[in-house]
């Protein structure tokens, strides 16, 4: 009988003669130019790196490699794949925004691309005619100028997610699918004009949608905005109440006039019974349930370990036949069926959607009804089947991008930012005793602050700027192809290779960040800009992570001036209100705060248990009076 390491010897020669047998279609890696690849760790024969490239937070590993190896490192995978990590922000400019044009290509992989079907989303279309229409469309949804049409709607929103959290004291699970459940409200609004369903029925949205500078539902159609759409703030009673030092007793007194009944202590575990959390998966929104098991599939799955499968590196496993499919290796055609058809109706769903509601006149005003709307005016005015048809698919497919790319991206830099407020209890306070003044001194301190504040609540800016360093929530950004052979410092770096810009070394840079691992705002405090601090205008461009977090060059994150001020709302309107801290035990004792990354694309935390605390009575009703005012 055959023992266990004859077998792994009898796979490993199976896998040598079928690479030997197929390695003539593989791309070509010679350097014809006789320079050198970038430095990198050692590669095995045959194999390569492959065995160097870890699923779970890759960007540490990347880390090292940029400290050990310089601005560039090289791996390759079985000697046919060449990986390019870019590690400083010189670099990155130079070459992925100097030479932008041949920078940003998408790899096609096989497998993510063709055979699960995603080759026409936003992120994974190759460069060119295609790519170049879909980022217009993106740039008519959310350019600079177009996000002050939004912020009626993100005003409203934030509120809702301040209303849902009020019922999450415990963190976990319930305030993970909150925050995607605003992020993803957000999008699913301005792109579709959908509302997403709140857990117990009812809308989670506050919708007040604008498209092109026009404001749905109010300007855009001409009729007035309805009370919800309205960005006037909900004003609660007058009665100022003491806000600080609130004793744990009045602490939970406050629990439980927000949550009307509950009056316990907070467990460490944040998830609820598990009869309640079936009945909330069944009530979920079916469009954010489809983007967030899809989004994983995505994330999880297919792109898990820089997306490639054997099938990209041997094409001709394309076509194995069903009968080989149970072997080792060889589920990805069977995995590929299944996850492609999911693809299809997360795309397909909210796109339907709003066609039928637009044929029923029922539909509220969004980017894609607006876009066709356009279209269907100028139909007399020789526009042809064939320009239609492509419209309407770079339509459906941008639409479902916007929405795809919002949720995790927003969930990760949310949730660092919570775990950084429990982490470090002076900032919060730091923030929170500014938000305080900067409410009282303009007269009305019974509000949540708007955006017109955000000029005078300095060290909140610097807090939201090391939010999103600390976080790097792409770490890797995601992977460019080249178009042609480059040369960089004297390094040869193949056509074909796969190039990521290591933001997280980038993020991580002690020279740019000193102590690069702590929370410190400080750090920031001096970046107006103006240059009438310490730091030059240059040094505060090169410091901003806006600058760095949402990659580089023609492929870089188009939903960063929404972030700018969704985020920035979200994170003074949660220090307003909440008081955040680690999770207690039954005895009030607080616990551990245990934070895991196990996302390979983005670093977004393993849900967490946390104590989330309305600060006074006056936060309390600040959200409960915008409850009584939407209905939520
Ligand atoms: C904190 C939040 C976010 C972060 C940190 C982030 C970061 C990124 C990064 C690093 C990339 C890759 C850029 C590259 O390939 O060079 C990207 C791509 C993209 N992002 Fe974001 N993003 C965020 C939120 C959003 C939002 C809210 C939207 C939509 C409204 C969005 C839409 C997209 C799309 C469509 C792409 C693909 C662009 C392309 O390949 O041409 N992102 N994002």
């Amino acid at each position: 009988m055959a023992t266990l390491p004859d077998l792994v010897y009898a796979l490993f020669f199976s896998i040598l003669a079928v690479y030997i047998y197929i390695r003539p279609s593989l791309v070509s890696s010679s350097n014809s130019k006789g320079l050198p690849y970038p430095p990198g760790p050692k590669p095995l024969p045959i194999l390569g790196n492959v065995l160097d490239i870890k699923p779970k937070e890759l960007w540490v590993q990347a880390l090292r490699w940029a400290e050990l190896y310089g601005p560039i490192t090289h791996l390759s995978l079985l000697s046919s794949i060449h990986l390019v990590f870019i590690n400083t922000h010189e670099a990155a400019l130079e070459l992925l925004e100097q030479k932008g044009g041949v920078y940003a290509d998408k790899p096609g992989l096989v497998m993510c691309g063709d055979m699960c079907g995603c080759k026409n989303m936003v992120a994974f279309t190759p460069y060119g005619a295609q790519s170049k229409r879909q980022r217009r469309l993106l740039h008519k949804a959310f350019a600079a100028p177009v996000i002050p049409t939004y912020h009626p709607l993100l005003l409203s929103s934030t509120r809702g997610l301040l209303t849902a959290l009020m019922g999450q004291r415990m963190g976990g699970k319930g305030m993970f699918e909150s925050i995607k459940r605003y992020a993803g409200s957000i999008t699913l609004s301005v792109v579709y004009g959908y509302e997403v369903k709140a857990p117990g029925g009812g809308s989670s949205t506050f919708s007040g949608v604008m498209v092109n500078g026009n404001a749905n539902g109010a300007s855009m159609n001409g009729s007035t905005p309805s009370p919800t759409s309205s960005p006037s703030r909900p004003r609660p009673t007058k009665t100022v109440l003491a806000q600080k030092g609130h004793g744990r007793e009045q602490q939970e007194r406050l629990y439980a006039n927000a949550n009307g009944h509950q009056h316990g202590n907070g467990h460490g575990h944040a998830q609820g019974g598990s009869g309640a959390e079936e009945q909330e998966e069944e009530e979920r929104d079916p469009f954010l349930k489809m983007a967030t098991e899809c989004v994983n599939i995505l994330s999880q799955e297919i792109a898990s370990g820089g997306g490639i499968w054997l099938v990209d590196v041997f094409p001709r496993l394309r076509n194995i036949p069903r009968w080989v499919e149970p072997f080792p290796f060889m589920g990805f055609k069977a995995k590929a069926r299944v996850w492609k058809k999911k693809m299809e109706d997360w795309v397909d769903g909210p796109w339907e959607w709003t066609l039928k509601s637009m044929k029923e006149n029922t539909h509220k005003p969004s980017f894609c009804s607006t876009l066709l709307e356009d279209l269907a005016l100028q139909n007399g005015e020789g526009v042809d089947q064939e320009t239609k048809d492509n419209f309407e698919f770079d339509l459906k497919w941008t639409a479902n991008s916007m929405y795809g790319a919002s949720i995790d991206t927003t969930l990760t830099t949310l949730t660092n930012f919570i775990i950084n407020m429990i982490q470090n209890p002076d900032a919060q306070r730091k923030a929170q005793e500014e938000i305080d003044r900067v409410l009282e001194e303009s007269g009305d301190s019974d509000r949540l602050p708007t955006f017109q504040d955000r000029k005078n609540l300095v060290y909140c800016e610097a807090l939201y700027k090391e939010c999103l360093r600390w976080s790097a929530s792409v770490p890797l950004s995601l992977p460019h192809r080249l178009m042609e052979d480059d040369i960089y410092k004297g390094m040869f770096i193949p056509k074909g290779s796969l190039v990521f810009a290591n933001i997280w070394a980038m993020m991580r840079d002690p020279n740019v960040y000193p102590d690069p691992d702590a929370f410190k705002p400080e750090r920031f405090l001096d970046l107006d800009g103006s240059g009438s601090g310490s730091v030059s205008k240059e040094e505060a461009k090169r410091m901003n992570p806006k600058n760095f977090v949402f990659g580089f060059g023609r492929r870089t994150c188009p939903g960063k001036e929404l972030v700018e001020s969704s985020v920035w709302l979200v994170i003074v309107s949660l220090l307003t209100v909440f008081s955040l801290s680690k999770a207690k035990d039954d005895e009030g004792n607080e616990q551990e705060l245990k934070i895991e990354y196990e996302n390979p694309i983005f670093r977004v935390p393993e849900e967490f248990g946390c104590d989330i605390r309305p600060r006074s009575e006056r936060a309390v009703r600040l959200v409960q009076s915008f409850e009584e005012l939407v209905g939520v």
